[in-house]
């Protein structure tokens, strides 16, 4: 058996800073204050390098004050920040953050790109090839000599992002970069970014209100509520574990509804349905809680009579979305999002056996 921590453990920091590297990026109990509010509320984390980390969270939550305390541009009010064990605490060369590529500057969508190319590390032929290579990997290559105050809004958010990449930096990090592109040229640029921090070995931070951008850039997603850590997990855990109600309901589409814990054990009341749930054994009868379903686990028509607390539904919406028809559907006095295969959707008005399965119907206390 170890021996027991000494008492001062408590106040120690979650992690510690002198625990030895893989960790290439520290945040250890980061809090920002700012004009009387708490923006920032002891965040921490380690990330490794190469580490790909998803930033996400509703507007106002605090993700652009996070980004601009790593970049070293507004540091935290207590807590530290490390990289390769080097306090941040100002701008940093090994740190490079999108920040807009100056709206009225006459200079050139090239000159620009050039601008961050200097040093020795990029003499004047490995600059020039450089600059080339990012115009034509962001869609720039029409624009070089033109300056950059003619840019249109989306080829500029294109330069921001290809001037914080240029260097190739130790430490990447993105604020919402890709939100004024057309779907196909962010589906293109999703795929460069991932290829080239894959190459690079970059350690990347993405700060984004666009999940499914997380969820396929990240290895791990960090979600923020009000400045303080919801949950931090890889997309999977985030998505199928969600710690609490508000992540839940921020990543991905479900229904959340008021539920009672029931008998026998792991069942819920909730409209009038009762309902199998795993996550519901060992909660006491009478607790008031909340429900959480994702759309594609309900299991609909035949399948279902099979299932336990198996419910009649009837369609009152249909929305297309390509392979599947998002329903929904009313049963009892819920109303429940499905998705149904396109080819098996039943019509408007269609009355149908439905099941959640005991496994997929999540519990969450009320909210304070
Ligand atoms: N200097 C400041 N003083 C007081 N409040 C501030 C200051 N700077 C930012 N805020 C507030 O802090 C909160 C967090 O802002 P932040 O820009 O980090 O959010 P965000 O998650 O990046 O949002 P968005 O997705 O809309 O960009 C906001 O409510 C913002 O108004």
């Amino acid at each position: 058996m170890p021996a027991s921590p000494p008492a001062t453990r408590s106040t120690a920091p979650l992690i510690s800073p002198e625990t030895p590297l893989p960790a290439q990026l520290l945040l250890d109990q980061v809090t920002k204050d700012s004009g009387g509010r708490r923006l920032l509320e002891r965040v921490s984390l380690r990330l490794a390098p190469g580490e790909v980390l998803g930033l996400l969270g509703p507007s106002g939550s605090g993700k652009s004050t996070l980004l601009r305390a790593i970049a070293g541009l507004d540091p935290p009010s207590s807590g530290r920040i490390l990289l390769q064990g080097r306090e941040i605490t100002a701008p940093d060369p090994q740190i490079s953050v999108m920040l807009d590529a100056a709206a009225a500057s006459r200079l050139t969508t090239a000159e620009v790109l050039g601008q961050v190319l200097r040093g020795r590390l990029w003499p004047r032929p490995r600059r020039a090839q450089r600059v080339a290579e990012l115009l034509q990997l962001f869609a720039l290559t029409s624009q070089a000599t033109l300056p950059v105050a003619r840019l249109s809004g989306g080829e500029r958010q294109r330069l921001t992002l290809a001037r914080a990449v240029a260097p190739e930096p130790e430490l990447l990090l993105l604020d919402e970069p890709l939100s004024a592109q057309s779907p196909a040229l962010r589906a293109a640029l999703r795929q460069e970014l991932r290829a080239m921090q894959r190459r690079l070995g970059s350690t990347m931070v993405l700060a984004t209100q666009d999940q499914a951008e997380a969820l396929l850039l990240a290895d791990r997603i960090l979600v923020l509520d009000q400045g303080r850590v919801a949950q931090l997990g890889t997309p999977e855990a985030i998505y199928r574990h969600p710690a609490t109600a508000f992540v839940a309901g921020f990543i991905g589409h479900g229904s959340l509804f008021a539920a009672t814990v029931d008998a026998p054990p792991g069942t819920l009341r909730a409209g009038g349905l009762a309902l199998p749930s795993l996550a519901a054994r060992g909660l006491i009868y009478g607790t008031p809680v909340q429900a959480f379903m994702r759309p594609e686990d309900i299991v609909l028509g035949p399948a279902a009579s099979a299932m336990e607390g198996h419910f009649a539904a009837r369609v009152l919406q249909q929305e297309f979305r390509g392979p599947v028809q998002r329903l929904t559907l009313q049963a009892g006095h819920l109303r429940l999002l499905a998705d149904a295969h396109v080819d098996a959707a039943p019509a408007m008005e269609e009355v149908l056996l439905a099941a959640i399965p005991a496994d997929r119907l999540l519990v969450f206390p009320l909210p304070e």
